[in-house]
């Protein structure tokens, strides 16, 4: 369990992040997201000791990494792949880290195999590409078997097979009852790999609620008819809570009516349907409608 309360760090007269409280529960990924400089990077550094909070405080269960006596036995850290060692191999940057707490060598070569860098395991990581240097930190992240993992951004660079790695590799382990806090800007995979969200804006937590839910609260639920009596269906199900938008000669899309209702009232008035399906907002429609107003770095709009 990851516990941050009152969390804040100021650069300068900027507050990076700017009293946050949060808990991240073992047994479940949770995906941590928002724009561009929301402050996300500096909250994990601040859970791993790398930045020191100018308030407030954060532990790993109960504990403040700086206190810990084997660190990498408790919490799995992949913050910046590119911070390694560059002159030596990556077996020997593992082997370097196992030593500093008494890891054996086997347990390198096991997590040089997990993330699959065994056919590059001797070359210097300096010269690793993006994606290997991700699977190097990956590999660091594991060496003591920690039971929690932060992990920033650790799909970038990574080739399909690596992301779908990431996916279930994160997923056993939240499984196996550890504490999972990832971060990603990749929204499709973190919908399909985090159980729980929180979200940063502007250095505060803007929402923290199971995946599934934030969805359902930040887009609308719609159902997509087609029917070749577009009219009249429109004419059934027209109410005041009723919104019905035309998206072709035979299809509506119908807005606050739940699919068996409409199929039912098709059903009623005999007006054959030839489609009825519900269809649920994205997590980044949910995601972009939640920071819209967070965003600090926005690109200009590209003219359809
Ligand atoms: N060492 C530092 N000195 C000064 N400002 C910093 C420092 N580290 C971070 N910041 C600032 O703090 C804010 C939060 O940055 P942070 O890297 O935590 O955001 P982030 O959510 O991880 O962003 P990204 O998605 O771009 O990685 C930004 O405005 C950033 O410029």
């Amino acid at each position: 369990m990851i516990t941050a309360e009152g969390l804040t760090k100021r650069f300068g007269d900027k507050k990076a992040v700017d009293d946050v409280s949060f808990t991240v529960k073992p047994g479940s990924v949770t995906g941590f997201l928002g724009p561009n400089g929301a402050g996300k990077s500096t909250t994990m550094r601040m859970i791993v000791g790398l930045d020191k909070p100018t308030d407030g405080s954060v532990t790993v269960n109960g504990q403040s990494y700086g206190t810990m006596k084997a660190p990498l036995t408790e919490v799995g850290v992949l913050l910046d792949a590119k911070a390694v060692h560059t002159g030596r191999s990556a077996r020997d940057h593992l082997r370097a880290m196992a030593a500093t707490h008494g890891i054996p060598n086997s347990r390198v070569d096991e997590v040089i195999d997990l993330a699959g860098i065994g056919s590059v395991a001797r070359k210097r990581a300096g010269k690793f590409s993006l994606g290997m240097g991700q699977r190097l930190g990956i590999a660091a992240a594991l060496l003591g078997d920690p039971h929690t993992l932060i992990l920033d951004e650790p799909v970038n660079g990574l080739d399909p097979e690596g992301v779908l790695w990431v996916r279930q590799f994160v997923r056993y382990a939240a499984s196996e009852g550890r504490t999972v806090l990832l971060s990603s800007h990749l929204m499709s995979e973190m919908a399909q790999t985090a159980d729980h969200v929180i979200v940063l804006g502007r250095g505060q937590v803007l929402a923290d609620a199971p995946l599934d839910e934030l969805v359902r609260s930040w887009t609308t639920a719609t159902v997509r008819v087609r029917t070749p009596r577009v009219a009249d269906l429109a004419v059934a199900v027209a109410g005041p809570a009723t919104e019905i938008v035309s998206t072709g000669p035979e299809s509506l899309q119908i807005i606050g009516l739940d699919a068996s209702r409409i199929g039912d009232i098709a059903a009623d008035r005999g007006i054959p349907l030839h489609e009825l399906t519900p269809t649920t907002g994205s997590l980044e429609d949910a995601y972009l409608a939640l920071t819209g107003d967070a965003v600090e770095y926005r690109s200009m709009e590209v003219a359809a």
